[in-house]
């Protein structure tokens, strides 16, 4: 579990980079008996499946106003706080997102432009299962509010009320009780108390997931592909082992199937970061979660910092902390992963809740294509134009050559009449 690779001996970039293996094609008859009982029996199919899955008896989906309230209330002042401050850091950071309308004239008379509108109806999903992670309304729900999407469907199996605390301070529309793969079927399909919706966020185990890769089979749009989450490290001689091995424990934690990624330039700190983990182990509630996930975790010795970024790129982290002297020229030289944490003063654990930006990421080396959640993700974009009579006289010629080279002739026309 904590043995050190030396690079490049012993390994390969490949090996280096591995995951742990997903396993999707047993899930998918599963997935397909919940889409399709969801599919004919609407609600009651999700009641049955929250009996099945959870053992949690439910006879309504959705909470009403007043529970939701209630729930809400029950949030300890200290925590509400907490959130508010979170919100209003959130809350910037995407804000400072917003498009800014620019119109250009590409050739004389000629101007693009675009403007970006709102996904209408919009579903979020809030894992649950092991922890309740409340801090993922805030990054799902504070964006669509920001862009006014008009409905925000919140499926989480959750109880605590911080969820229901901090779904009411983003606006959330309508809150569902139910969790899973059943969940997002219904988000997909919709059912007499859940509206179909256009476009699914939000991480989840691996039936979340591959319930959210059916949806997008079925032409709804989702955020992402995100699996088990995950954290790579570089740290040099300047790092505290205390906080790197506190930051590696802090994804460890999450779930059984979480990987992280120490690299280092120094066997020692490797060494004393082990050292440390261990220790902070001891006291950890998620202690069994914490140690399966370290099974695929791996420790990485390098001989310069070139080494480490190239298997850095090469990994694609949803997570990467620079715990280093250069931390702003190390993370120059990072083209692929979802979010950068720089310096010694920047654990993980403040992009997860409070320091602005979104913690929805890529995981699985998917940052090499895909970036974590933004404003972007709540909106479509429209291009607009217009052109004068002028205009469209200096660009028809390019536009006719082009259009019956093409062999189509209505399209040229559609052109040349108005230059004639
Ligand atoms: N990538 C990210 O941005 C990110 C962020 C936060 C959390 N996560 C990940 O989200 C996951 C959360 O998982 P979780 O399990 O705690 O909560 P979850 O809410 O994703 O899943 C719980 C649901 O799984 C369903 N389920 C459980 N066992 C089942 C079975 N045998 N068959 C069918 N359905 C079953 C149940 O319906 C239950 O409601 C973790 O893997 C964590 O790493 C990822
Ligand atoms: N690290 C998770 C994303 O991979 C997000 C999260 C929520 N709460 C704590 N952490
Ligand atoms: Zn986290």
């Amino acid at each position: 579990m904590f043995e050190i690779i030396k690079f490049p001996a012993a390994s390969t970039y490949s090996d280096l980079c591995e995951r742990p293996s997903l396993e999707s094609r047993s899930m998918d008859s599963l997935i397909d008996a919940i889409y399709s009982q969801v599919k004919q029996h609407g609600d009651q199919a999700l009641i049955d499946y929250t009996k099945q899955f959870e053992n949690r008896d439910i006879t309504e989906i959705t909470y009403s106003d007043s529970e939701i309230s209630e729930l809400a209330l029950q949030t300890d002042t200290e925590l509400q706080e907490a959130i508010r401050v979170a919100y209003a850091n959130i809350y910037a950071f995407h804000k400072s997102q917003v498009l800014v309308e620019k119109r250009i004239e590409t050739s004389p008379g000629v101007v693009c432009w675009q403007k970006s509108t709102p996904i209408d109806k919009i579903g979020i999903y809030i894992p649950g299962g092991t922890a309740p992670l409340f801090s993922t309304i805030l990054m799902l729900a504070i964006p669509a509010q920001i862009v006014g999407c008009k409905e925000v469907i919140l499926c989480t199996p959750g109880m605590h009320p911080a969820l229901f605390f901090a779904a009411q301070l983003c606006g959330v529309t309508k809150m569902c009780k139910i969790g899973g793969a059943q969940a997002i079927a219904a988000l997909a399909l919709g059912t007499a108390s859940v509206p179909p919706v256009y476009k699914i966020f939000g991480p989840g185990n691996q039936y979340v997931t591959a319930a959210k890769m059916e949806a997008n089979r079925m032409g709804i749009a989702i955020d992402m592909p995100a699996g088990p989450s995950e954290v790579a490290i570089f740290a040099d001689s300047s790092a505290n082992p205390v906080y790197v091995a506190a930051d590696l424990l802090s994804q460890a934690e999450h779930g059984n199937d979480s990987q992280v990624i120490l690299i280092s330039t120094d066997e020692e700190i490797i060494l004393q970061t082990i050292t440390e983990i261990k220790n902070q182990l001891e006291t950890l509630p998620r202690k069994d979660y914490a140690l399966k996930s370290l099974d695929y975790s791996k420790f990485i010795l390098v001989n310069q910092e070139k080494e480490a970024i190239d298997i850095l790129n090469t990994y694609a982290a949803e997570h990467l902390i620079l715990a280093c002297e250069n931390p702003e020229q190390f993370a120059d030289a990072i083209q692929h992963a979802g979010s950068i944490f720089l310096g010694h003063y920047t654990p993980e654990a403040a992009g997860d809740y409070a320091s602005g930006t979104n913690h929805t990421l890529p995981t699985n080396g998917f940052a090499h294509a895909y970036s974590g959640v933004n404003l972007d993700s709540f909106v479509k974009k429209i291009t607009l134009q217009s052109i004068t009579k002028e205009g469209l006289k200096k660009l028809g010629k390019s536009i006719v050559i082009m259009a019956e080279a093409e062999s189509l002739q209505a399209h040229a026309n559609a052109v040349k009449f108005r230059m004639d």
